[in-house]
C-alpha cells in the first residue's frame, strides 16, 4: 500500500485497564503494518487471490470483499486482474476504515470498477456474485452470528461461485493449540512486538476475536449448503481455506 502508515505502537505502554480491541483511527493509521506483522502468511494470501480468481470467477463478474479494512483485497485483485474481469463491492463497519480504502482505490486503481461502502456484512442484501471474500473477518462476528451469515453468502453467490475463508484458528487439542499460539508470539516478537505488546492486545482481542477451529469452519460450510471446501493454506494458527458452490 502506497499511503502512510505508521508502526503499530499501540500495546507499547503499559495501560491500566486495556480497552477492547476496535478499528478506530488509531488502528487505521497503523493497520497495514499492524497486520503485515501480526497475521502470518497475509501477504501470501493475498497473493493467491488473483490467482485463485483467474481460474473461478466468470469474466465481469461481481466480488465482495467483507470487512475489507484498507481495501488491501481490491488492490490485490486490481494489480493481477485487467479492468473488465470484475466488479467489487468492499463493505466495512469501521468509518475510519471505510474513508481510507475509499482514497487509498480510488488513489490507486482509478479503473477499476470498485466501491467500498460502510455497512455490517450480517444485515447487508447481498446480490449475485462468483466471488465472495472475508479475509480475516468474520473471527470478530458473535459465533451465534456466524452461520446466518455465511448463509446469505452461499444464497449470494453464483453456480460455480467460490468463496475464500481466511480466519485465526485454534486447534482442537489443547497441546497443539498451546504449542501453536506459542509459536505464534514467536513469530510477533521476531517481528519486533515486545512481551507487553504480545500480552496487552491478547487482552484486547479476549472475546472480541473468537477463533474456531478448521473442524467447526468446515462443518458450518456445509451446513450452509457449500458442496465441498478445503483449507489451502495454514501458517501457525492462521488459515485460509475455500468453499465451492
Ligand atoms: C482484520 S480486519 C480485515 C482485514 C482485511 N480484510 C485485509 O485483508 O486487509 C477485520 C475488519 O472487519 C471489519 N468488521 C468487523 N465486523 C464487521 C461487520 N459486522 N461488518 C462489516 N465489517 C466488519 C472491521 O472493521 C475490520 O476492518
Ligand atoms: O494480533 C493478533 O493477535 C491477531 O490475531 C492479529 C489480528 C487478526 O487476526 O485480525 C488481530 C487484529 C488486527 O486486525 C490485525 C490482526
Amino acid at each position: 500500500m502506497s499511503d502512510a502508515s505508521y508502526r503499530d505502537a499501540i500495546f507499547s505502554t503499559p495501560l491500566d485497564k486495556v480497552a477492547r480491541f476496535s478499528f478506530d483511527e488509531r488502528v487505521v493509521a497503523c493497520f497495514p503494518d499492524m497486520i503485515r506483522r501480526s497475521v502470518p502468511g497475509y501477504g501470501q494470501i493475498l497473493g493467491m487471490l488473483g490467482v485463485i480468481a483467474e481460474r473461478h470467477l466468470r469474466h465481469g463478474a461481481h466480488v465482495y470483499d467483507l470487512g475489507c479494512s484498507l481495501g488491501a483485497v481490491g488492490l490485490a485483485l486490481a494489480g493481477q486482474l485487467p479492468r473488465d474481469a470484475f466488479s467489487l463491492t468492499g463493505v466495512d463497519l469501521s468509518p475510519a476504515m471505510v474513508e481510507r480504502a475509499r482514497q487509498t482505490l480510488e488513489h490507486e486503481c482509478p479503473d477499476h470498477a470498485i466501491e467500498v461502502i460502510e455497512g455490517d456484512i450480517r444485515h447487508l442484501d447481498y446480490r449475485p456474485s462468483g466471488m465472495i471474500v472475508l479475509n480475516f473477518t468474520l473471527q470478530f462476528l458473535a459465533p451465534e452470528d456466524r452461520d446466518g451469515v455465511l448463509e446469505k453468502l452461499y444464497q449470494a453467490l453464483e453456480p460455480g461461485g467460490v468463496l475464500i475463508l481466511s480466519e485465526k484458528i485454534k486447534a482442537g487439542d489443547e497441546q497443539d493449540n498451546a504449542w501453536l499460539v506459542e509459536r505464534y508470539h514467536d513469530f510477533k516478537r521476531a517481528n519486533g512486538y515486545s512481551d507487553l505488546e504480545i500480552s496487552q492486545k491478547r487482552n484486547a482481542l479476549e472475546n472480541v476475536l473468537v477463533p474456531d477451529t478448521l473442524e467447526q469452519h468446515h462443518q458450518r460450510l456445509a451446513r450452509v449448503g457449500f458442496a465441498r471446501s478445503l483449507t489451502w493454506f495454514q501458517y501457525l494458527n492462521f488459515a485460509s481455506m475455500v468453499a465451492f458452490k
